[in-house]
């Protein structure tokens, strides 16, 4: 389980309190609040980048040597992606083999594109891509971070479709943070409101 409760930071002057968050694998959490208010450093605190600060957290463990089981997914797929590599490259670095393949025709994507490089495709293509790239079989946790806000609202729609047929599959947990009201009561078990 991810659970953070009283979790708070110090962002420069700023001291950014959190509301109390529980992720249960299986389930998909939404959380909303205003611009500024500190989700994307709540992403980064849960996915284990940004230090905890909390009265009691918690994480799941991460084998030395093994991806993140707790994968974050941040707007801008193309600033996720090393511009210099193919997305093949990518990929194979994530995974360590190319067990993903069977996933790309699932997720609408062309294998032939795997050769290109990340300014060769577009935002909804990328962010599918980014998706598969965080599907490592390690991961229990997905953190979306406004993953959508760019796309048209089929290439959303899309997008959310495959994402939770794959979270019910794999039983993974899925803490959704978005400015979209209609897509988190669309989608959500429960929604935190800053
Ligand atoms: N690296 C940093 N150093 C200092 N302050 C930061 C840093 N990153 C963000 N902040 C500040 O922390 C606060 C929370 O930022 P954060 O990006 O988490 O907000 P947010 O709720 O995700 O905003 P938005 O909805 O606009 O994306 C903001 O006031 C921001 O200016």
């Amino acid at each position: 389980m991810l659970r953070l409760h009283k979790g708070y930071v110090r962002r420069g002057e700023q001291l950014i309190t959190f509301p109390d968050i529980e992720l249960k694998r299986g389930e998909i959490v939404g959380v909303s609040g205003p611009s500024g208010v500190g989700k994307s450093t709540l992403a980064g605190m849960l996915a284990g980048i940004i230090p905890m600060q909390a009265e009691l957290h918690s994480l799941p463990r991460r084998a030395r040597g093994k991806p993140n089981p707790v994968q974050w997914l941040i707007q801008q797929g193309e600033f996720a992606f090393n511009p210099r590599l193919t997305l093949k490259t990518a990929l194979d670095e994530s995974w360590q083999c190319d067990d993903y393949l069977p996933l790309l025709k699932d997720y609408g994507l062309d294998a032939s594109w795997l050769t290109r490089r990340p300014n060769q495709l577009s935002g909804g293509q990328l962010q599918r891509f980014n998706l598969i790239r965080a599907l490592v079989p390690t991961t229990q946790f997905l953190i979306c971070d406004e993953v959508t806000a760019h796309l048209d609202t089929i290439t959303q729609a899309e997008f959310w479709q495959h994402l939770l047929a794959t979270a019910n599959k794999r039983n993974l947990g899925v803490l959704v943070i978005s400015h979209d009201p209609y897509l988190l009561e669309a989608i959500c078990d429960h929604i935190v409101t800053w």
